[in-house]
């Protein structure tokens, strides 16, 4: 079979990378390729939303455009679901169609915005406000508003966290359907290895650094492989009152 020929999207090279004064990625050296589907596995702590947003800040520095579905999502609760989708695309409109938008939305962006909620079947609820939807529904506005920004590039910090293993897989399926390229960071070893084609794993060395543990192609890998990046749980107490 013939390769495809690499076609360097990024390259992230930092000393550390962290929040003030605390450490959270030593020696960090990686690199994207258009085309490759990232997943970024590590326990609670490791580092997936600090390498996130330093891949954002990277790529926004060079001028690439990417599709971004935060963690916390960013909806509005008070503002309907269509109008929660709409905003992925201010940016890309002048101020006074998108007052106008948010009076009365034109049929033509009702329509598109429609387009992207009807495979998430979030459509019947285009009305509806954020803060009348459940967790699973909200993590889909925050995706069909990523989806409706269009670009080629997509990066998602926990998209599917908050729906059921088979849910995941299909909006997952349907994220990769709309977007060349993308960098997840998920908790879901198992769609790490059927979703994406490269696995990026964040955690510990053995002296206490957070660090990238492991970088390779998920063809490469058996889920035992993936063990090393979640320490035993007994070993992590919980804090609990
Ligand atoms: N804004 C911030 N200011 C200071 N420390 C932060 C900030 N954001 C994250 N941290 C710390 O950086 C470390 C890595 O956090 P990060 O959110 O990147 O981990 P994560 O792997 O995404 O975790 P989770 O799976 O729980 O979302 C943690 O120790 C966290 O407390």
């Amino acid at each position: 079979m013939t390769q495809a020929t690499p076609s360097p999207l990024l390259h992230l090279s930092r000393h550390h990378l962290g929040h003030g004064a605390e450490v959270v990625l030593r020696d960090l050296d990686v690199h994207l390729e258009h085309g490759e589907r990232v997943a970024l596995l590590g326990a609670s702590g490791a580092g997936k939303s600090t390498l996130l947003e330093a891949l954002r800040s990277a790529l926004h520095e060079q001028g690439t455009p990417a599709a971004w579905c935060p963690q916390r999502q960013g909806l509005v609760p008070q503002l309907s679901v269509y109008h929660n989708i709409f905003m992925g695309r201010l940016d890309q409109q002048s101020s006074l169609t998108n007052l106008l938008n948010l009076l009365r939305p034109r049929p033509a962006h009702w329509q598109a915005v429609a387009v992207v909620c009807e495979p998430l079947g979030i459509a019947g609820l285009m009305e509806r406000s954020v803060e009348a939807l459940s967790g699973g529904q909200r993590q889909r506005v925050a995706i069909a508003r990523a989806l409706y920004q269009g670009h080629d590039l997509f990066l998602g910090d926990e998209p599917v966290a908050s729906v059921d293993p088979h849910q995941a897989s299909q909006l997952i399926h349907w994220i990769h359907s709309r977007h060349a390229t993308s960098v997840v960071a998920l908790h879901q070893k198992e769609l790490a290895l059927t979703h994406f084609t490269r696995v990026i794993g964040l955690g510990k060395d053995e002296n206490g650094n957070g660090k990238v543990l492991l970088d390779a192609n998920t063809d490469d890998l058996k889920p035992q492989d993936l063990d090393c990046l979640y320490p035993a749980a007994s070993s992590e107490p919980l804090d609990v009152d």
